[in-house]
């Protein structure tokens, strides 16, 4: 399986951000985008999970399954957790499993992978910026996809945390999953860099 980006283009609100991006990763590599602030990490991240159109060049994955689109491949978590604060840590990986579809994991499992496994009936709402971090981790779990398109995914995790997302991250790859993190901080796992714009 191989993730590649051509002459891309990304154009937001009239303004260039970036033009001419190339870049590849195959399975079993982390790529880490990094760039000084407004470089175009997140819309990369975005382009590449069908978000965005680019304005020029293209993006493909090969060797993925045929039947499903690239974004149908992915897995992408921005900035923000996507969680619904009504509904219970619980009702919210079932949302997101519905949502994104295909076969589902254990999702009692993946809560107690992530240290959720205790709040499981409280409301998203009441949960704590890096609870919220780590249920929205949880989503990688129970659906199975093999591109992870992961945007700042340590922020707010405490170090526990992060080395249990390092862990999480190490399966993937070694199961042949591929990865593309936006990132300012270390990814903590073997990457690659691919830098967007000038020196951060
Ligand atoms: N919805 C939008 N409309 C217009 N311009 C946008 C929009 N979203 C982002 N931009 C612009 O696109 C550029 C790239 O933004 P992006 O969020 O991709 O940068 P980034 O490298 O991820 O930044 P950071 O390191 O601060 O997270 C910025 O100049 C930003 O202002």
């Amino acid at each position: 399986m191989q993730l590649s980006g051509s002459a891309i283009r990304c154009v937001r609100g009239g303004r260039e951000v970036f033009a001419g991006l190339d870049f590849h990763a195959v399975a079993g590599e982390a790529l880490a985008v990094v760039g000084r602030n407004g470089s175009g990490k997140t819309s990369l991240l975005r382009l590449i999970a069908g978000l965005l159109v680019p304005a020029g060049g293209s993006i493909a994955l090969s060797g993925g399954d045929a039947e499903l689109t690239l974004p149908e491949q992915c897995h992408y978590l921005g900035h923000r957790d996507a969680l619904k604060p009504a509904l219970s840590v619980t009702e919210n990986l079932s949302f997101w499993a519905d949502f994104l579809g295909g076969e589902r994991c254990n999702a009692t499992e993946s809560l107690a992978t992530v240290g959720l496994d205790h709040a499981t009936d409280l409301p998203a709402a009441f949960l704590s910026a890096g609870q919220r971090r780590r249920l929205s981790l949880a989503r990688l779990l129970t659906v199975r996809r093999p591109v992870w398109l992961l945007d700042e995914p340590t922020t707010a995790l405490d170090t526990a945390g992060q080395d249990m997302f390092c862990g999480l991250m190490g399966d993937h790859l070694a199961r042949g999953g591929l990865i593309v993190a936006a990132t300012h901080a270390p990814l903590g796992i073997e990457s690659r860099e691919l830098r967007i714009g000038g020196v951060a």
